[in-house]
């Protein structure tokens, strides 16, 4: 490990921008490592940090890092206070990175690989939120790289598979939470194994981009810098939806996670968004027809609010925000809607429940005035 001496105790990373950060995730063998070695031959002349997520031995207080910079990679490492990177307290991993950058210099990027069992929402949430406490990094997106030779085995064998209602594996949450699915190893299969298996990808996430690819190879500006949580991306909302329509009325329901949109009426208030979402994300208060509890994974919308103003929505898991849209954003397509994509989503559900809220909240606004 590098000694602290010869660096001077105030120096901090000058951080102009936040250092975007790409989750690279997938079941085991699909190629994520493949994208990553890409990545960093393709970008060979940009310092690019790889953090690799792996659990430690238990003792272990550091995780290595590999930095990339002319091509040549160099382990550094990271000093965690305590624990993994996936389950140690927000700030842990996010600052050993900027504490790294502080000594070393600003990367121009991080990519960061789960394993292939890990769920990437806690550690998206982890570098999310820190965007919003002015922090050096930022989450850019998720990539789910999957292996199409096997994946229809783990993905289940048939469309009409008995769902599993109690569990979802790891690999439809790292489909769920996805910006962008590489489907890969498209040479081992046949053109009926692929289709199959993208249709049951689609029926998971109907709203993000599907691409195959063989060897992981990809045109980075589809997976680098997508901005998938920022508001400039509110103006592929549209888009996204029309990938969700465009499934409507083909049930292929997969383990009971689908993807559905919600329209919203322009105009609604802001506190009956709020108490909805608080409704659907905190207090488990969405069930299907059938009485299941629904588990919201991922959400994103755009919303017109009865104040005006636009602001884009998203969810990862419990967590949410609204960002309101700058001017430069106000070609955003007319309508207020939201895509869901979790498990017992009902459609019929989510309106009647959105209703009450909105009942609610106008009755509220009607009492405060009468005072
Ligand atoms: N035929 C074929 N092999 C591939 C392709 N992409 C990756 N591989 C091979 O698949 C194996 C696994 O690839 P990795 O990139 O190590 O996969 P991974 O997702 O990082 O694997 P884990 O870290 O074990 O989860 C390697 O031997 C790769 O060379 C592809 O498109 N076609």
């Amino acid at each position: 490990m590098d000694s602290d001496d010869d660096i001077p105790s105030l120096v901090t990373a000058v951080t102009l921008d936040p250092v975007p950060v790409t989750i690279i995730t997938g079941y085991l063998g699909s190629g994520k490592t493949t994208l990553l070695n890409y990545i960093l031959m393709e970008q060979h002349n940009k310092k690019i940090a790889v953090i690799l997520n792996e659990f430690g031995n238990g003792d272990t207080m550091e995780k290595s890092i590999a930095v990339g910079e002319k091509g040549n990679l160099c382990e550094e490492w990271l000093e965690l206070q305590n624990g993994c990177l996936c389950c140690s307290v927000k700030d842990n991993g996010v600052k050993a990175i900027e504490n790294l950058m502080s000594k070393r210099g600003k990367f121009d990027y991080i990519l960061l690989e789960t394993t292939g069992l890990a769920d990437p929402g806690p550690i998206a949430k982890l570098f999310w939120i820190d965007t919003e406490l002015g922090s050096d990094v930022h989450l850019d997106g998720i990539v789910c790289v999957i292996d199409s030779k096997n994946a229809n085995k783990y993905l289940g064998n048939s469309l009409l598979d008995e769902p599993n209602l109690d569990t979802v594996n790891p690999s439809t949450r790292q489909i769920a939470l996805a910006d962008i699915i590489l489907i890969n190893k498209v040479d081992l299969v046949d053109r009926s194994t692929f289709e199959t298996l993208k249709t049951k990808i689609r029926s998971i996430n109907g709203s993000s981009e599907i691409i195959e690819t063989t060897n992981s190879r990809i045109d980075l500006n589809k997976i680098l810098d997508l901005k998938s949580y920022s508001p400039s991306n509110s103006l592929r909302v549209d888009e996204m939806i029309r990938n969700v329509e465009s499934l409507e009325g083909k049930t292929h329901i997969h383990q009971n996670v689908a993807t559905v949109t919600l329209e919203v009426p322009d105009g609604i208030l802001k506190t009956s968004l709020d108490t909805f979402v608080c409704q659907i994300l905190w207090e488990n208060m969405l069930k299907d027809g059938r009485g299941n509890t629904s588990e919201v994974i991922r959400m994103k919308g755009v919303i017109r609010f009865a104040d005006g103003s636009i602001a884009m929505i998203q969810s990862v898991y419990d967590m949410y925000e609204f960002q309101e849209l700058s001017k430069s954003l106000s070609e955003v397509p007319p309508g207020s809607r939201i895509i869901l994509i979790g498990t017992f989503l009902d459609k019929a559900e989510l309106s009647s429940l959105l209703s009450k809220c909105i009942d609610s909240g106008s009755e509220s606004l009607l009492s405060t005035n009468k005072l």
